[in-house]
């Protein structure tokens, strides 16, 4: 889908930077009617049929360069599963992928090898897991597991290599002098920093963050948070942000998707859903902020 913008007399068809179409993850066997005896109007995500989990179901997901789109929503209701998939660490049942970086965004990410995807998640797309044991070998140093991604996309040179490693720690705010000590030694918001350095080492265009201030102390979450910022202004990345917390969204985010039970509920300008939010889901969400 593309969307148009008058800026003067000139109108500009911007390409989508990612598009999901249909993105379907069933875990369990599957049956005809999994779909539509689950959501949130059914009431839940599990199919009374056949029993099967429904994680996510027929979700859209369009995102412009240099944006950054929420996707909130409680505990089960899909948004690690939506980027697990769109990360390859899942297999999505259903549903199509494109990348405008890949085959010129017509090319259907899903459909592609293993080698390319690897290939994907090493240049174009970065993730921020919140748990750091996702994302990051902890027995390896901070810069090691920077130079693990590094090497991936084929840097040879150790010099090089170091050098990137110290530039990426130090705009995550992680001293150079603890570029070769163990993460697993370093406080939970260091690993972030860490695992964020990780993610960025290969200049992806398109980060995925999945709760990464969740379980952290509300200081250190607004440091993180404020380094997300940071980076969008100066890097011009353009973010999918999942969380189930409104001010984290509110903060980064300039469009959400709510979901429930697998599906998105509600999805627009993340003020004006906060301002007037239409579904009841999202009302109560938004209501427990006050
Ligand atoms: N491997 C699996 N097998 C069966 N069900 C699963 C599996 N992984 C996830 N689920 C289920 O899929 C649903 C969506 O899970 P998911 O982790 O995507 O939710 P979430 O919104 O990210 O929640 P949280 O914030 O707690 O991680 C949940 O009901 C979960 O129990």
């Amino acid at each position: 889908m593309n969307e148009s913008m008058k800026r003067g007399e000139v109108s500009i068809v911007e390409q989508p930077m990612l598009e999901v179409q249909g993105l379907t993850k069933i875990h369990g066997p599957g049956c005809p009617h999994c779909i539509k005896l689950t959501g949130p109007e059914m009431g839940g995500n599990r199919c009374p049929q056949c029993g099967s989990i429904v994680a996510c179901a027929d979700v859209d997901l369009t995102v412009y360069p240099g944006e950054i789109v929420g996707i909130i929503g409680e505990s089960g209701s899909g948004k690690s599963t939506l980027m697990k998939c769109l990360h390859f660490d899942e297999s999505a049942t259903a549903g199509n992928v494109y990348l405008s970086k890949m085959g010129d965004g017509q090319v259907n990410l899903f459909d592609l090898s293993l080698q390319k995807k690897r290939w994907i998640c090493n240049h174009l797309i970065g993730i921020v897991y919140q748990n750091p044991i996702m994302g990051l070998r902890l027995d390896f140093s901070s810069g090691g597991n920077i130079a693990e991604k590094l090497i991936a996309a084929d840097w040879h040179n150790v010099g090089d290599i170091r050098q990137r490693a110290g530039y990426l720690l130090k705009r995550t705010e992680i001293p150079l002098t603890r570029m070769d000590d163990l993460p697993r030694n370093f406080s939970g918001g260091m690993q972030q920093r860490v695992q964020i350095a990780k993610a960025l080492a290969n200049d992806p265009p398109l980060l995925l963050l999945d709760e990464i201030t969740t379980g952290l102390d509300v200081s250190v979450q607004a440091q993180i948070l404020d380094l997300i910022r940071q980076l969008k202004r100066t890097l011009g990345i353009t973010m999918v942000v999942v969380s189930h917390d409104f001010g984290v969204i509110r903060m980064l985010t300039e469009r959400t998707l709510v979901m429930k039970d697998g599906r998105v509920v509600e999805q627009g300008l993340t003020d004006q859903i906060l301002e007037d939010p239409q579904h009841p889901y999202t009302q109560l969400l938004v209501n427990s902020m006050l």
